[in-house]
């Protein structure tokens, strides 16, 4: 697959600001690919969003976009946004009020000079489902309608790519999960290249080809959902994805065991050397009765501190006393299960669902 946006060494500091924005991010978005930007608020995921779409100037760096260089700082290069052939959504839609559906999705094309375009604006129109909807004024459309407008506006100019900031972030959660999975369906039938900044770790996961994760102004690591959320490679990525419970542990010479506050673990893989951080995930975590289990590896006896209902499932604390102290740990449990607060359980760590990181400044 070749690359429709490669990004090099993208430098970015505010006028004002003392911290850069954007460290020297490098990466490349494939050619149909749909990439996401994660990361928490104010890690850099605009800012690089709005430098692609040429609506920001990077400080240092290089941009092509479909194998044109459209920003150069050595060579003084800069395109400007109209002509980076790039369609826009953004988190409040901007589309216009006073302007019918049809008015707002001509919009591009009627900026560019196009007089033919009525075939154009209801193909768009019907990708998103708004066709019958032409001529209805957009203040009289639901906020999932109005959304899809924009997407018409951002598709029917035929960009080679499609930038979304945070385009679904103000429609409610029922919505918003069904918008994930028609904007995942329309760009796929579409087939254009797609990058979406998101801080919302399933709508990342649910929607993306790969996710690049941002912290402090730079790219921690790339990767496909599956990959980043169950090997993740930084300790960063662990622990914004998915609330993995964290232990310390140091590698126990010539075994696979790791030493941790809790006791020693069974792991199937672990890094070469040194110390590493342990990670398991709620999911994961295996509660039995208490008498259960003796002598099986990674089982230890533990309290239910808490136990919150959050409808499909619950999720709990549960308590282990460590060699230091008490440890708690986040689990799921089950509808089903019995346990109340205060029960005393075992708690089980399977070793294929630990994932240990080794320790290091690059993996911090
Ligand atoms: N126009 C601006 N002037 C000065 N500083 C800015 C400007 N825009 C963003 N910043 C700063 O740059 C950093 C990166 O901001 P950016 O908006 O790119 O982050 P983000 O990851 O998109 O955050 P969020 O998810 O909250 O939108 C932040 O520290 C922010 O305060």
């Amino acid at each position: 697959m070749t690359e429709m946006i490669s990004l090099e060494s993208i430098v970015k500091t505010y006028p004002g600001s003392r911290v850069p924005a954007l460290k020297g991010v490098s990466l490349d978005v494939r050619d149909g690919e749909f990439f996401t930007l994660l990361g928490p608020s104010g890690c850099g995921k605009t800012t690089l969003l709005r430098c692609i779409a040429g609506l920001e100037n990077p400080d240092a760096g290089a941009i092509r976009i479909g194998g044109a260089a459209v920003f150069d700082s050595h060579r003084g290069l800069n395109t400007g946004p109209n002509k980076r052939n790039i369609g826009m959504v953004f988190q409040s839609y901007a589309i216009w009020p006073h302007m019918t559906v049809f008015e707002n999705v001509a919009f591009p094309l009627r900026c560019r000079g196009e007089r033919d375009l009525k075939a154009k604006v209801m193909h768009a129109m019907e990708v998103v489902g708004l066709e019958a909807f032409a001529d209805r004024y957009s203040s009289r459309l639901s906020g999932g309608q109005q959304q899809r407008v924009a997407l018409a506006r951002a598709i029917v100019a035929q960009p080679d790519v499609m930038l979304l900031d945070e385009p679904l972030s103000n429609l409610d959660a029922a919505l918003r999960g069904q918008m994930r999975v028609e904007l995942r369906r329309l760009q796929r039938e579409v087939g254009i290249t797609t990058v979406l900044v998101t801080h919302d770790q399933h709508e990342a996961l649910a929607m993306s080809d790969r996710i690049a994760v941002m912290s402090g102004g730079e790219v921690l690591e790339v990767n496909d959902p599956r990959e980043l959320y169950e090997r993740p490679s930084t300790i960063f990525s662990a622990q914004f994805l998915g609330n993995a419970n964290r232990l310390q542990g140091t590698r126990a010479e010539g075994s696979h065991t790791v030493s941790t506050p809790i006791g020693v673990l069974s792991v199937d893989t672990l890094p070469a050397t040194g110390d590493v951080a342990c990670f398991v995930r709620p999911e994961h975590i295996e509660l039995h009765l208490p008498s259960t289990l003796n002598g099986v590896p990674n089982s230890f006896s533990a309290t239910v501190t808490e136990i919150r209902y959050v409808g499909e499932y619950c999720e709990c604390d549960v308590t282990i006393n460590g060699k230091d102290g008490a440890v708690t740990l986040r689990a799921r449990m089950a509808l089903s299960d019995a346990f109340q607060s205060g029960a005393a359980c075992i708690v089980r760590l399977p070793p294929e669902s630990i994932h240990c990181i080794p320790i290091t400044a690059a993996t911090l």
